[in-house]
C-alpha cells in the first residue's frame, strides 16, 4: 500500500500548553483510519496542523512525499488534502448543489476567488450532482443550506470536501449532534467512500461508529499518541482503556 500521510515527531505549543507532543503516526492509500481521544487530546490540533491552520513548532508533515509545513492551505488543498469541519459552515447565499459546485471547481481554478465569479459552471455542476448523489442529499440540491437538517448539513460537509477531488478526506467529527440512526447511516456512507478507495482520517466521538467502520486507529491522550492498530486489537490495551475511556477494568469498551 502506498504511504499517503507521513506524520513524524510533530509538536505544536499554545504558549504554555503542548496541544501535540512529539506524534507520529503514517495514513496508507485506502485506509479509514479513526483519530481519537478524550476532550483536549490534541485531536482538532493535529488537523489544523495537517491542513495549515496552525503550524508545529517541530516535525514534518509529509502528503505524498512532499513536504506541508511552511506550504499555504490552498495550495494543500491543490495537492490533494479535502476536509470537512466539525462546524458546519457552508455559503448561505448559494444552492447546495453550487456549494459543492464552487469547492469542484477550486483545484482546477489558479485564483480561487475566480471561482466564485464564474457565471458558467456547468461541469462543476454535473460532478457537484453525482457527489450530493454519492452522499444521499440529491434531493436538496435546489435548497439553501439554511432550509437543511443538520443531518443535511452534515452530509452536505462531506460533499464539499469530496468535491475537492482529494487524494485524502479529513472529517472532523462529521456525526457530532446526530441521532442514532442518522449517525449509522452517516457512518455507512463514510465507510462506502472508503470502499470506493477513498483514503480517510475520520476525527470522532461516536466510539461504537468508529469501531463498526474504522480500518485502523490512532489515540490521543493529553497531546501524545498512546495507541496505534487494529481497532480490537487498540481498544483493549489497558492503557487506552485507562485514558480514552477513564475505565480501569475489563469490563470497559467489551
Ligand atoms: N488556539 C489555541 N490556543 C491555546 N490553546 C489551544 C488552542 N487550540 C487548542 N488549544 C489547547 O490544546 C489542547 C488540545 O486541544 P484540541 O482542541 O486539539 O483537542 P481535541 O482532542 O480536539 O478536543 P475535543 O475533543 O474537545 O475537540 C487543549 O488543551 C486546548 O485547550
Amino acid at each position: 500500500m502506498a504511504r499517503l500521510l507521513d506524520i513524524k515527531n510533530v509538536t505544536v505549543r499554545f504558549g504554555g500548553v503542548t496541544a501535540i507532543d512529539d506524534v507520529t503516526f503514517h495514513l496508507d492509500e485506502g485506509e479509514l483510519l479513526g483519530f481519537i481521544g478524550p476532550n483536549g487530546a490534541g485531536k482538532t490540533t493535529m488537523m489544523r496542523a495537517i491542513t495549515g491552520v496552525v503550524t508545529p513548532q517541530e516535525g514534518s508533515i509529509q502528503l505524498m512525499g512532499q513536504e506541508l509545513i511552511g506550504m499555504p492551505i490552498h495550495a494543500r488543498i491543490r495537492k490533494g488534502m479535502g476536509l470537512s469541519q466539525q462546524l458546519v459552515r457552508p455559503l448561505h447565499n448559494l444552492t447546495v448543489l453550487d456549494n459543492v459546485a464552487l469547492a469542484a471547481g477550486y483545484r482546477k481554478t489558479a485564483n480561487p476567488l475566480a471561482a466564485l465569479f464564474k457565471t458558467d459552471r456547468r461541469a462543476e455542476r454535473a460532478t457537484a450532482l453525482k457527489i450530493l448523489d454519492r452522499v444521499g442529499i440529491a434531493d436538496a440540491a435546489n435548497a439553501e443550506p439554511a432550509n437543511l437538517s443538520l443531518g443535511y448539513l452534515k452530509r452536505l460537509e462531506v460533499a464539499r470536501a469530496l468535491a475537492l477531488d482529494p487524494n485524502v478526506v479529513l472529517l472532523d467529527e462529521p456525526l457530532a449532534g446526530l441521532n442514532h440512526a442518522e449517525a449509522e447511516k452517516l457512518a455507512d456512507t463514510i465507510q462506502d467512500l472508503q470502499s470506493d478507495n477513498m483514503t480517510i482520517i475520520l476525527i470522532e466521538h461516536n466510539l461504537g461508529e468508529v469501531m463498526r467502520i474504522c480500518t485502523r486507529l490512532v489515540v490521543q491522550d493529553n497531546g501524545r499518541k498512546i495507541g496505534d492498530g487494529a481497532p480490537e486489537v487498540v481498544m483493549k490495551d489497558p492503557i487506552v482503556r485507562r485514558a480514552y475511556l477513564g475505565e480501569e477494568g475489563d469490563n470497559a469498551a467489551a
